[in-house]
Order: structure tokens, then C-alpha cells, then sequence
């Protein structure tokens, strides 16, 4: 009896698979052949290919509109029709307002941020933080911004002096985190200086850790939060929790009890919390606060250092971009005395190309994700999305297809020049578009174009790096706002400083 039952227990797994396996060809969506036990993302398991580009691989395989992969067990459909998924994430939000991703508000509260919550909560906690990114917020932490601009450009002036080679992304990085730190945690790091400051060993160390358990919970987290369930792992590692944690009931307590104010992003949730003061269902606790200040060092620092660090790299191919961004740096610090404001940032029209271009070519994620709401019947098709679905837009194969952005390789500011605009906008959303769009897009963009101007200002750059880059295979997927596809391709770049008046010495 024993054999026999023992004997069973494949046979049943076998079963079991093949449903799993035959989820597409009962709902009559087309799809791709699926692999046991990786569905559709077999190169990933191998380390061959991060997850961002094995879904861009995917994108290539078929030409339909929508079809259906596995993402290991988990069926889903990846749009390649960049209209539809603009209608997705627009006009249709009401069907897919969710992301799907891992999500335990009491077993795991660090996982219950704006990225993961859904439905209610996600639109309430929204509401909540919206005010707090608004232009007049990021205009006040300008100064905050630029006191951590001045350490980069002292950190710069010795390595220019001796024409050094240096990693440039690493650079970046630092003085990302900086601002960051500054910003969001309300407290002053040294990462640029100093590779032992706290905050750049726990925080970014720990959270780049690649070990097997750590590959579990990043997989988890996005590809099949079922694995965290059965686990019973937080998204997190304790270590990490912990450390965000004591520095933001520090920050808050210390500023609460003896009312001190600063201008920065730990000031707005404190202010928050106090016109809020007695209402248990709109304050927001101490462990909400932390686990979305820990969201946005991790949404915004892998993002805005790429946006740094492409854009130098590929203005060092292309020395004619580099040359008139500078001119265009060098004329509004003329106007203003050599001052940076706000206004004349937002007023440089080819920085703003620029970094549009590089956020084109190197989408901060490489794919924006929704879960099907409820049944979805697909325009001018017989497709039906069913509810629960898992729904991927290939936001790097979009940018990348010539149909949308004639000649995708080349590094063109110039095609979202407004009159002769060689692009098509309804195919452009590298912060994704929709009420769930990214809500740090202007802290983003704005921290990548004072690191730009402050080094343009003063360095010229050249790459050691060919101007293609090759994506490192990497691990599963990263976390929300990371690049996996990004990892160390950043090589070097050799730079040497600009004259007293701006023009190109050597
Ligand atoms: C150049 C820099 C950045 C890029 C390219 C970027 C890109 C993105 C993208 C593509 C999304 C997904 C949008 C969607 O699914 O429709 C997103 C979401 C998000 N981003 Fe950013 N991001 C950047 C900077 C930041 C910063 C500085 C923060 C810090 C506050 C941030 C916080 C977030 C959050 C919280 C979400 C989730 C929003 C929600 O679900 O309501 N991002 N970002």
C-alpha cells in the first residue's frame, strides 16, 4: 500500500504541472512553450540573464500584442502593444490598480509600502504622500541638495588635478545616497568621502547581498510571492529593518520632543503625523513611516545614479552632445551669477532632452508590472484578462523598438526637440504613466540633473568603457526602482577639468 501511494506522489506532481503548464491553452491566449519547472524564464534559474532581460528576450519571440509566459508557476500576460498598455495603466486603471507583488501588512509590515499595497490602502497612503513631492517641497530642499553638491565637486577637484581614472558610477552613487540620507532620513552621511559611513555599509551592502536566502526573498517579493508565504521569510532581512527603523524613531522622536524643524522629506511626515494627531486611521505609525523611507532609498537611488552615470557615459561617446550641454550649463551660470535655482534648472532644455534620451535607452526598471483587478475584456480582440493575472509591460523592448524611437541605439537628445520631435509620445512612459505612476519623478530627475550640472560644469569626461553596454547577467530581480540589467557595467571614465572660463582643456 505504502509502494503504491509512494509511487503516486510523482504522478500526481506530473498532473499537477501539466495544469499549471496548460493555463494559456484553456484560456485560448497565445503563448510561449514553457519549460518544467521555469516556465518561461529557464536562462534566469542559470544566471544567464537578469529578470529585466530575459523578459525583453521574451518580447522578441512573438509578435502578437499580447501573449501569455509563466513566470515560473505564475501565468501572465506581457503586453508588447505599447498603446494598450498605456490604456492599462490610464483609462482602464480601475481594472488593474494593483501591482500584485508581496504584501503582508501584519506578518511582514515593512512589505506594506507604497510599491506593494493595493487596492484602498495603496490610494489611501497615496493621498497621503502626495504633498509631500510637490515642486514648492523640492524647491525647499534645494539647498540640502546643493550642500551635498559641494562635497561632490571637493571630492572631484583632487581626482581632476591628477586626470585619474575613476569609476564614475560609483561616484554617482555616493553622491546619490548622500542626498538621500539627507533628504529622506533627515541626517547627514559622508558615503561620498568615506566608504565606512553606516548608511553606505548596512544599508547598501546588506541590501545588495546576493546570498541564496537573499535570492528567495528578491524572488519572492516580485515573481512569486507564494515562496514567501511558505517560507515564512520577511521581504527583508532583519538587520536592515532594524537599522531604518532606529534611525527614523530617533529622527522622529528626537524632532517631536524637542520641536526642531528641517527641511527635508522626515520634516513632512512628522508634519504629517501631527495634523493627523488623534485620528487612528489616518496617522501614520512610526513602522509606516520607516518601511517608506527605506521604499524610497531603494526606488530612488539605483534609479538616479544610472540616469547620472548613463548619460555621462554616452555624452563621452558623443563629444558634440557633451560640448553643447556644457555650453547650455555654462550660459545659465553666467545669468545667474553662478548660482543653481530651481527655476534655472527646469529652464535648460537640452539637459532635459538628455536626460530624457538616457531614461529612453536605460529605462530605470526595465519592466512596469499591474495585476488584473477584475476580468478585463481586451480592445478590438477576443482576449479576456481574467482577474488575479499578472500583467507585464516590457518598458526596455519598447523603448528599444525602432517602430516608436527611429534608430534605438543611437543616444539622440535631439529627437524630443518639441518642433522636430522623432519619437512617439504615447510609447514614452519611463516613470510609467497613470495614478500609479513613480511619485519621486521630479525628487528623481532633479537629483540626476544638479549631480549632471555640477560635474559638467566643471569636468569633461571620457569613457574607458565601449559605447555599448552589455548587461550583466544578474540575480532574479531587485528591488522596486533597481536596475538588475545595470549591474557593473558602468567600467570607467576618465575625465579632466575645464578652463577657468569653461572651454575644454587637453
Ligand atoms: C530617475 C529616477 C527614477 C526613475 C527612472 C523612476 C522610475 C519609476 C518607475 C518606472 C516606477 C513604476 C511606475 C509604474 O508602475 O507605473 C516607479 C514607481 C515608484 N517610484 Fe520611482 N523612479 C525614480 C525616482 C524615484 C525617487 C527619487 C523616488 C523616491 C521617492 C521614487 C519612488 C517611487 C515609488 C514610491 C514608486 C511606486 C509608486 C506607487 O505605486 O504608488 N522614484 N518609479
Amino acid at each position: 500500500m505504502f509502494v503504491y501511494t509512494f509511487a503516486l506522489v510523482p504522478v500526481a506532481i506530473f498532473l499537477l504541472l501539466r495544469y499549471i503548464y496548460s493555463h494559456w491553452e484553456r484560456y485560448g491566449v497565445p503563448h510561449l512553450k514553457p519549460e518544467i519547472p521555469y516556465g518561461n524564464l529557464r536562462t534566469v534559474v542559470e544566471k544567464k540573464e537578469s529578470f529585466g532581460i530575459a523578459i525583453n528576450n521574451l518580447y522578441h519571440r512573438s509578435t502578437d500584442r499580447l501573449f501569455g509566459v509563466y513566470l515560473f508557476f505564475r501565468p501572465a500576460i506581457l503586453v508588447r502593444d505599447p498603446y494598450l498598455a498605456k490604456r492599462i495603466m490610464v483609462n482602464d486603471f480601475q481594472n488593474f490598480h494593483d501591482r500584485g507583488v508581496y504584501c503582508n501588512e501584519k506578518g511582514d509590515p515593512f512589505s506594506a509600502n507604497l510599491f506593494a499595497l493595493s487596492g484602498e490602502k495603496w490610494k489611501n497612503l497615496r493621498a497621503k504622500l502626495t504633498p509631500t513631492f510637490t515642486s514648492g517641497q523640492l524647491r525647499n530642499m534645494l539647498p540640502t541638495l546643493l550642500d551635498v553638491g559641494n562635497k561632490l565637486i571637493d571630492r572631484m577637484n583632487p581626482v581632476a588635478d591628477e586626470k585619474a581614472v575613476v569609476d564614475m558610477r560609483d561616484i554617482a552613487s555616493r553622491f546619490v545616497l548622500d542626498t538621500i540620507a539627507s533628504v529622506f532620513f533627515g541626517f547627514e552621511a559622508d558615503c561620498i568621502n568615506n566608504s565606512d559611513d553606516p548608511f553606505l555599509k548596512t544599508l547598501v551592502q546588506t541590501s545588495q547581498r546576493r546570498s541564496f536566502v537573499d535570492n528567495i526573498r528578491t524572488s519572492g517579493v516580485f515573481i512569486c510571492p507564494g515562496l514567501l508565504k511558505l517560507t515564512r521569510l520577511t521581504s527583508l532581512p532583519t538587520v536592515l529593518i532594524n537599522f531604518v527603523m532606529d534611525i527614523i524613531t530617533h529622527q522622529i522622536d528626537h524632532r517631536e520632543k524637542n520641536k526642531i524643524t528641517r527641511k527635508d522629506f522626515v520634516q513632512l511626515l512628522i508634519d504629517l503625523r501631527r495634523d493627523a494627531a488623534g485620528n487612528a486611521e489616518k496617522v501614520l505609525s512610526i513602522e509606516q513611516c520607516a518601511a517608506n523611507v527605506f521604499l524610497f532609498y531603494i526606488a530612488g537611488s539605483e534609479t538616479s545614479t544610472a540616469a547620472i552615470s548613463f548619460t555621462l557615459h554616452e555624452l563621452s561617446h558623443r563629444p558634440e552632445a557633451m560640448a553643447k550641454l556644457q555650453q547650455e550649463i555654462d550660459e545659465m551660470m553666467e545669468r545667474n551669477n553662478g548660482e543653481i535655482t530651481y527655476d534655472s534648472i527646469n529652464e535648460m532644455k537640452y539637459l532635459d532632452m538628455c536626460v530624457k534620451e538616457t531614461l529612453r535607452k536605460y529605462p530605470g526598471l526595465p519592466i512596469l508590472n499591474r495585476e488584473c483587478t477584475s476580468d478585463y475584456a481586451v480592445p478590438d480582440s477576443d482576449i479576456v484578462i481574467r482577474k488575479g493575472t499578472q500583467v507585464i509591460i516590457p518598458l526596455l523592448s519598447i523603448s528599444m523598438n525602432e517602430k516608436y524611437f527611429p534608430d534605438p541605439e543611437l543616444y539622440s537628445p535631439e529627437r524630443f526637440e518639441e518642433a522636430t520631435k522623432n519619437y512617439d509620445s504615447d510609447a514614452y512612459y519611463p516613470f510609467g504613466v497613470g495614478p500609479r505612476n513613480c511619485i519621486g519623478l521630479r525628487q528623481g530627475v532633479l537629483v540626476s540633473k544638479i549631480g549632471l550640472v555640477l560635474l559638467l560644469s566643471k569636468y569633461n569626461f571620457q569613457s574607458t568603457t565601449p559605447a555599448k553596454v552589455e548587461f550583466a547577467a544578474a540575480t532574479p530581480v531587485r528591488n522596486p526602482g533597481t536596475r538588475a540589467q545595470n549591474d557593473g557595467l558602468m567600467g570607467k571614465s576618465h575625465f579632466h577639468q575645464l578652463n577657468a572660463n569653461g572651454g575644454v582643456t587637453g
